[in-house]
């Protein structure tokens, strides 16, 4: 059964990608649990559910199971609306032990007799949320069973004291003076081998029966497990790419630019350089976000917090507050567990941290739980913050030099996860920090206002407009706060129309325009406003190629919104069919100082 699963899965994964390591991990696990307990009856909860393909395939899924992760496909986590065998979504971690509380007390209040059982990794569990949920949990005497699944990896290494603490009681060196979780309340039980069915079918068995309160049970597996490419492979294969299931070998397309991840890295390392203040945090995503190349040039001034949203923010404040240059580098949802620490520990007390914000907008695969749709209104709205999107990756590069720079509260700059247009990278010479919007390609009817790196579709609608005998300026406003209100009063002076665009929720940049034009009076019918953003609902599982069409964000998008403002019908029938092709060229002259 558990080489048939695990075949199943590697087999999947290898035309799907996603999150193979975890899911081999605990192929056995999930077969116990499944054997002992009966969902849906009983309530089984995966933390952040990377790890659920297995779980999937045994809860009536197997036959979707090539639809993982792709434009109306399966998740690539748990999701309530998708199975009854998933009774609460994940993605973001450490969330599962207070969900599985909630479950037990629902249980207990209404008198019904089902299990609940939370499987959280050594990962998640170092995380702010699982502590409070165990306080709670363990004295409020509930049954129910908490499965740490041990594999002593996060997406890389585990690090922090609770690795140490797992590690001793593994070695039973530290089963003497009792552990962590017994301390909490908790039954512990462990430490086990996650993989021998002939120990955990029994045990699981009797735990079930115990309904004596909140039980640990304290699983040892590896991440990776029973596939030697991942076994032997530094991240495990915690996320692939589609592979040769003989050789493991993924398929990686050749990159044609530089990431902006590995651009913004670069870029935070030359300004390290000359710059000891300088320091970079990540929270357990040293290789997602760059800081692991920024750790093996500067070591002492890297710190990965682990699991740590909130404390990564608040220790960063406190970095600040001693006089350093934080920067503080985290994805642009997982910054959504911070919010607290931004405004309270941050903004209020106008402390210049520098946010990193990787994976803003879009994200594809991972679908509406990573998308990063908020950070603009999150932050844009917040007292003293400068809030900057770069355009494309050499914009980026001014960016990280200008946040270095800016010591007068924080500062946050975000770009798109994946590869950069390949525009070419500023010289050491030709980096200077930026304060305000440019105009790109000037127009005369439309403007086109764009925030971020949805540039290029404008400049590409521009062309779409042209070829309608339409005029548009396109221009970058680098900021959302504090907004360049000169070059807005210019847009509005000059043009019958005003479209913002943005690859973010509404609420942010279109808005904060919006409220700037209007409570100054020059929203008085010369110009008509338009704002593009993300739709409220989310993208789901829109496969990187075409999300841009499913957030309706594309050129096509801003040139008919741009039409249609002018009242003009759609394009006669032979314009309809000279599209643009291929990419809209940035004018060389964009990155000339003077445009700064
Ligand atoms: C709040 C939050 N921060 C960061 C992540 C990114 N992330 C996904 S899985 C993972 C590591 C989880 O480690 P563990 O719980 O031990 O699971 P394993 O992969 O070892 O099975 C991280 C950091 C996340 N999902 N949620
Ligand atoms: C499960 C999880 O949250 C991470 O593995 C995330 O999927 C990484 O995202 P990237 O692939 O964009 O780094
Ligand atoms: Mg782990």
């Amino acid at each position: 059964m558990a080489g048939e699963l695990r075949g199943e899965t590697i087999r999947i994964v290898s035309e799907t990608g996603g999150h193979l390591g975890s899911s081999l991990g605990v192929i056995e696990l999930t077969i116990a649990i499944h054997a002992v307990f009966e969902a849906p009856r009983d309530t089984i909860i995966w933390d952040v559910s990377h790890q659920c393909y297995p779980h999937k395939i045994l809860t009536g899924r197997r036959a979707r199971m090539l639809s993982l992760r792709k434009k109306n496909g399966l998740s690539g986590f748990t999701r309530r609306a998708e199975s009854d065998y998933d009774p609460f979504g994940a993605a973001h971690s450490s969330t599962s032990i207070s969900a599985g509380l909630g479950f037990a007390t629902a249980r207990d209040l209404t008198h019904e007799q089902g299990h609940v059982v939370c499987v959280i990794g050594d990962g998640a569990m170092s995380a702010g949320m699982a502590f409070e949920a165990m306080n709670n949990a363990g004295r409020s005497g509930r049954p129910m069973i908490v499965i740490l699944n041990d594999n002593d990896m996060s997406i890389s290494a585990s690090t922090g004291a609770l690795q140490q603490h797992l590690a001793a009681v593994r070695e039973g060196s530290g089963a003497n003076s009792g552990n962590l979780f017994e301390n909490f309340g908790f039954d512990y039980h462990g430490p086990v081998d996650g993989h021998d069915l002939d120990t955990l079918l029994p045990l699981l068995a009797r735990l079930r029966d115990a309904r004596n309160g909140p039980i640990l049970l304290h699983a040892v597996t590896r991440k990776g497990a029973g596939y030697a490419p991942a076994e032997t492979s530094g991240d495990k294969y915690h996320g692939v790419n589609p592979f040769d299931v003989y050789t493991g070998v993924q398929a990686k397309g050749q990159p044609k630019a530089p990431s902006y991840t590995k651009v913004f890295a670069d870029a935070l390392i030359q300004e390290a350089g000359h710059d000891d203040r300088i320091v970079a945090i990540t929270a357990a995503m040293a290789a997602g976000t760059g800081i692991d190349r920024f750790e093996a040039s500067f070591p002492k001034r890297t710190f990965d917090v682990g699991i740590a949203e909130q404390h990564a923010v608040t220790f960063a404040a406190g970095l600040a507050a001693a006089g350093m240059k934080p920067f503080c580098a985290i994805y642009s949802t997982f910054l959504q567990r911070a919010y607290d620490q931004i405004v309270h520990d941050v903004a209020l007390q106008h402390l210049p941290v520098r946010f990193a914000i990787d994976r803003a907008g879009l994200v594809g695969a991972d679908g509406p739980t990573h998308a990063g749709s908020f950070d603009i209104l999150c932050l844009a709205n917040l007292p003293g913050f400068t809030v900057m999107a770069a355009s494309d990756e050499a914009e980026l590069v001014h960016m990280v030099a200008t946040a270095a720079a800016h010591d007068h509260g924080p500062i946050a700059f975000r770009y798109p996860r994946g590869e950069g247009t390949g525009v070419t990278l500023p010289t050491r010479g030709e980096i200077l920090p930026i304060g305000r919007g440019r105009i790109i390609e000037q127009g005369s009817q439309v403007a086109l206002l764009s925030f971020g790196t949805r540039l290029a579709d404008c400049l590409k609608a521009r062309r779409l407009l042209a070829l309608e005998g339409i005029s548009a300026t396109v221009a970058d406003a680098r900021f959302a706060k504090p907004l360049d209100t000169a070059l807005l009063a210019d847009l509005v002076d000059n043009h019958t129309m005003l479209i913002t665009i943005e690859e973010g929720a509404t609420g942010g940049f279109g808005a904060l325009v919006l409220h700037h034009l209007a409570n100054r009076g020059m929203l008085d019918g010369r110009c008509a406003l338009r704002t593009m953003t993300l739709p409220d609902t989310f993208i789901a599982q829109a496969s990187p190629d075409d999300m841009y069409e499913e957030a309706k964000l594309t050129a096509r998008h801003i040139a008919a919104l741009a039409r249609s403002g002018l009242g003009i019908a759609r394009p006669n029938a032979d314009l309809r069919r000279s599209t643009i092709a291929g990419q809209a060229e940035l004018p060389a002259r964009l990155h000339r100082a003077e445009d700064r």
